[in-house]
């Protein structure tokens, strides 16, 4: 194992020296008290994040055992920091005029403008320019991405947003309710999407988060309920991850997509996180 105070060149970083700097920092994360915002946990995530960007060929699915284990623990630990963060910044919102003139406040707020400019962007090469009805499954308390796309890019399309945590619709329907027109056309609903079955045939496009299914398993099962219920002809936008990003959010493969007409992957290189794959439910 190479030396971890080796420095890190700019352009790749060897696929040993980023698995121990991950677990040196997957190590520091669980020692925290709190995963809540503060200085030492935002520290580390952007640590943790910035060294998940730095390209890299490693392959997330070819790791030893102690190394998938730990990125399933860190996954988890990811999971629980960013709803925490989005929770504490959607709380301060809802506490000051016109909140959706001010989402910029959260950290990540650039990111999420990127990734679903990048999400539109694929679903109009598709010919899904302007969907009906969409979708999101695990819009979270800041549900940037549908509101970014409500007001940047699907102007007339309705959305509907379906979280298992009812505080986190709670408050994003207090960010919405801010603005008549948007609140119009965006719901909240609180429920396991596993519980959703006829209604997901209502939606041109579903968004499925990269939080939605932590790991293989319960990413895939999910992939297959949502199948079995979205419309023939539906499209489904599923967030995923690819070479380091692995580390952060769970990996789709195309093994994982049985079923679906593939449409397009897709992988970042610049700050956005997620690879977008977009598939359809084929027509027979
Ligand atoms: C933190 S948010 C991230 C999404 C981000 N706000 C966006 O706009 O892209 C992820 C959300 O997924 C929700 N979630 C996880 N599993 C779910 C499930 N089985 N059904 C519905 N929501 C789920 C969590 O409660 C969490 O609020």
């Amino acid at each position: 194992m190479a030396s971890l105070q080796s420095p890190i060149s700019e352009n790749s970083v060897s696929d040993d020296l980023l698995i121990a700097r991950v677990m040196q920092i997957h190590s520091s994360i669980c020692k925290l008290e709190s995963l809540r915002p503060s200085k030492q946990v935002n520290s580390l995530f952007t640590q943790l994040v910035n060294l998940c960007t730095i390209p890299s060929s490693i392959d997330i699915t070819d790791l030893p055992s102690e190394v998938q284990l730990m990125r399933e623990s860190l996954i988890q630990l990811c999971g629980r920091a960013e709803g925490l963060l989005e929770l504490q910044f959607a709380n301060f919102l809802i506490n000051i005029p016109r909140p959706l003139d001010h989402l910029d406040v959260f950290p990540y707020y650039e990111n999420y403008v990127k990734l679903a400019s990048l999400e539109y962007s694929i679903l109009y090469e598709n010919g899904l320019a302007q969907p009906k009805r969409v979708a999101f499954v695990g819009s979270g308390p800041m549900p940037l991405t549908s509101f970014v796309l409500a007001t940047h890019h699907m102007q007339t399309t309705q959305f509907v947003n379906f979280d298992i945590d009812e505080s986190a619709n709670n408050v994003a329907r207090q960010i919405v309710a801010s603005d008549n027109e948007l609140e119009s056309r965006m719901k909240f609903v609180t429920c396991d999407i596993m519980e959703v079955k006829e209604r997901l045939g209502d939606f041109d496009c579903i968004f499925l988060a990269a939080l939605v299914g932590m790991n293989k398993a319960d990413k895939v099962k999910i992939l297959g309920h949502v199948k079995k219920y979205m419309k023939v002809g539906g499209t489904l936008l599923v967030r995923s991850a690819n070479g380091a990003r692995g580390f952060l959010y769970p990996v789709i493969e195309e093994n994982d997509l049985v079923g679906f007409e593939i449409l397009t992957i897709f992988h970042p290189n610049n700050e956005v996180i997620n690879s977008v794959v977009l598939v359809r439910k084929p027509l027979f």
